[in-house]
């Protein structure tokens, strides 16, 4: 084995020399300033280097049970740690501590595959925060920000996630005993899903169907107790219990609930926005969709925390792996190359790592305008809210959708070893994948982006003059059939996706209307285009992704190397995505056939062009090792001692003779079984 290790590390010591930029401006960039860097490294160093937080056996080797038992002891230390931080140091804000342990990757370190706590800090303190009263605040926020209580958010049931007005929990307010009597009336109505609901929460915000005075009101968000805070055995009338293993998520306790005429005092529905008077008076709020802001609040903060980040991770790995990794031949009888040398896995690596740094600069935008509509909305100023919510929808699809597929084909560019765990992939993979699917799964939040758009494109005359900053294109628009030349600067690239975007809006909003003038109703009508809305979606958040980043590299305060890198990443994005609906942009856009060889031309320029700083971009990730946990990927490149070091610690290889073969391979293989 002697000599891998050294050539391996020379070949990724050799593609750090070759960069033309300096990674750790990059890494600055990338955290959002030197001092944020400083920080992170600050906050990383002060849990990593904690022995008891680091285990000894990998957790697949574990047991359903151990790997629970495991996550809520290391989770109990784990913000201990955090509290301990906080009371000795006040240079980093709280939120900014629980930002880099639950939005960042540093969690990730000490628990792979999900924290039990998340949910109570994601979305239970956030909901008392949106929902709840001063009073209210004052009361929950307290006891769960100083743990004496540990909480989740309820919504989603065995028979409904999206569809959140079939909700089926009730909860009738009965003004005799001023409370709420909360109830499960079939099998369907089990909570189910709810992080850490299964043994690890004593309270839930549980969302249910408000009835007062014989009337539904809709659903509204209660804190209801589970468990006796001494004993932890569920009170009267709870029936809860855990779901049982999943494709990842396996350490997050996602649990059921169910309700027998369960009663809580009337103070107990979060009141800021709906209301009932102790004699069952129902008091409306100004908009009944504020019920739902918690999800706006978690889909912002998955675009950066979740997509962007895990894609980072995957891309990470597969980068310093094809950097190392020899395999096959460019030309007879010269050396086998490393595996990035061929153009098809520059293919696979760069446009994910572009995408990064696209979704990070959309995510960016995403969380400024979050803070700043909900500032207006304690304002009582709702205006905004559509546009965030359509944003927040399309960018939580877009973002987790591409970051699905590109951690597969980051995976499936490390080959076989890609397969195994110890690549980290799998993981990366399924903490990801699960959010496709939750917080509004992405089909659902498309069609709601989509919804948006179609109404726009209805008033775009109407309201030109006031119309938002992300849909002023459609104002703007003017058919392409008027000849334009193509060309590939940036600045005409952008316009095609806006094109494109435009251009397929208006092709749905006429086939609805055509379909309606045929005899269908708008239901049926929506649901007949429903395909071709997904992709207005999905156009309108490329357009805007594309128009962020741009926007992005020419204001970013970096040095001229490493924005020369941000504009070739820029510009590969965009190109790559015209490439992938070259068809959408034939029919949309000025582009000709005859256009499309210069801009396959464009790619492999670009492609060729990434190659040699490809190692010192993903290094400005400036990922830890322990964060990482990667055999194929830590920053050294010694790939073949690590994935050697990781299959041994394997309980089968602690003994040569499994007992398995005297009990029974040997019987079988002598004929006596
Ligand atoms: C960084 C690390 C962070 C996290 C990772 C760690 C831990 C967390 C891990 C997992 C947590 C996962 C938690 C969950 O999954 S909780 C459950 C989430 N559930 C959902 O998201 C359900 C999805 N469904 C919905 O959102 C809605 O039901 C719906 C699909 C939007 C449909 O609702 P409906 O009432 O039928 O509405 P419509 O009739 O379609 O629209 C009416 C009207 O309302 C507007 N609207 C809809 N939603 C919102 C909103 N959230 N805010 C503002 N406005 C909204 C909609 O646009 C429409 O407006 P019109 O003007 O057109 O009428
Ligand atoms: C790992 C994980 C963690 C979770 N954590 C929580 C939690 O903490 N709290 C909580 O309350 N929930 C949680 N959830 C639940 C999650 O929010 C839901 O699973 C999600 O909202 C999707 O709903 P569903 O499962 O009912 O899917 P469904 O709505 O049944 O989706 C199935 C299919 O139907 C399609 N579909 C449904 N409606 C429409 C429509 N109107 N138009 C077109 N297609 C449609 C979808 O596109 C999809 O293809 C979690 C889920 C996962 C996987």
């Amino acid at each position: 084995m002697v000599g891998i290790s050294d050539k391996c590390t020379e070949d990724i010591a050799r593609e750090r020399k070759k960069c033309s930029f300096s990674s750790t401006e990059l890494t600055h960039f990338w955290d959002g300033g030197v001092e944020l860097t400083k920080r992170r490294k600050l906050l990383e160093n002060y849990f990593l280097s904690d022995p008891e937080l680091k285990s000894s056996v990998p957790l697949e080797y574990l047991s359903h049970k151990e790997k629970y038992e495991r996550s809520i002891k290391l989770s109990c230390l784990f913000f201990k740690k955090i509290s301990n931080w906080l009371e000795h140091n006040d240079t980093i804000s709280a939120m900014e501590v629980y930002q880099s342990v639950l939005g960042g990757s540093l969690g990730s370190a000490v628990l792979k595959d999900g924290f039990p706590f998340a949910v109570h800090y994601v979305m239970f303190i956030p909901t008392i925060i949106g929902q709840g009263t001063m009073a209210q605040q004052a009361h929950w926020i307290s006891r769960a920000w100083n743990l004496e209580i540990m909480c989740t958010y309820a919504q989603t049931e065995l028979g409904h996630g999206t569809f959140i007005r079939g909700l089926e929990t009730t909860s009738t307010y009965d003004p005799d005993t001023e409370e709420f009597v909360l109830h499960s009336p079939t099998l369907t109505s089990y909570k189910w899903w709810p992080g850490g609901l299964g043994h690890t929460c004593n309270y839930a915000v549980v969302l249910a169907q408000l009835y007062t005075k014989g009337q539904c009101h809709g659903i509204h968000p209660f804190v209801v107790q589970l468990r006796d805070e001494e004993t932890w055995m569920p009170l009267p009338g709870i029936k809860i219990g855990e779901i049982g293993c999943k494709l990842g998520f396996n350490t997050v306790n996602n649990g059921y609930l169910g309700f027998d005429h369960v009663r809580i005092p009337r103070d107990r529905l979060l009141m800021k926005n709906n209301k009932v008077l102790k004699d069952g008076t129902y008091v409306k709020s100004q908009n009944d969709k504020l019920t739902y802001g918690t999800m706006i609040f978690v889909r912002v903060i998955v675009v950066r925390g979740v997509a962007a980040s895990n894609l980072a991770k995957a891309v990470t790995i597969a980068t310093r792996y094809s950097a190392v990794r020899r395999q096959s031949e460019l030309k007879p009888g010269e050396p086998e190359p490393q595996i990035m040398e061929f153009q098809t896995q520059q293919y696979k690596l760069f446009p994910a790592i572009a995408t990064v740094f696209a979704i990070k600069s959309s995510a960016t935008w995403l969380w400024d305008v979050y803070n700043s509509v909900t500032k207006d909305l304690d304002q009582g100023d709702l205006d905004k809210l559509p546009e965030l919510h359509a944003m927040a929808c399309c960018l939580k699809a877009i973002s987790t959708s591409d970051a699905n597929q590109m951690i597969e084909t980051c995976r499936f560019a490390c080959g076989g070893h890609g397969y195994m765990t110890s690549s980290n992939f799998p993981t990366i993979y399924s903490s990801l994948t699960a959010a496709v699917t939750y917080e509004g799964e992405n089909t659902v939040l498309l069609l709601q982006t989509a919804r948006y758009l179609v109404k726009a494109w209805s008033q775009r005359d109407v309201t030109s003059a006031t119309i938002t900053a992300t849909l002023k294109y459609l104002s703007d628009f003017r058919p392409s059939d008027i000849y334009q030349p193509w060309s590939l600067t940036m600045s005409n690239l952008a316009e095609a996706f806006r094109l494109v975007a435009a251009g397929k809006i208006k092709y749905c909003s006429e086939h609805i209307d055509y379909l309606i003038q045929k005899g269908y109703t708008s239901e049926d009508a929506w649901n007949a285009t429903s395909i071709q809305l997904t992709q207005i979606a999905e156009a309108h958040c490329r357009a805007f992704i594309v128009d962020t980043f741009v926007k992005e590299t020419e204001v970013a305060v970096v040095s001229e190397p490493v924005r020369k890198v941000l504009v070739q990443l820029c510009e590969l994005y965009s190109v790559y995505w015209l490439l992938k609906n070259v068809g959408d942009f034939l029919v949309y856009s000025h582009l000709k056939i005859s256009d499309v060889d210069a801009v396959n031309e464009r790619l492999a320029e670009l492609l060729a062009a990434i190659r040699p700083n490809a190692v010192g971009i993903v290094d400005s990730f400036d990922f830890h090792d322990d964060i990482l946990d990667s055999a194929l990927g830590a920053y050294d490149g010694r790939v073949y001692e690590r994935i050697f070091e990781a299959a041994n610690k394997s309980p089968l290889n602690a003994e040569p003779v499994n007992e398995s073969f005297h009990k029974y391979l040997k019987p079988f293989l002598k004929g006596q079984m």
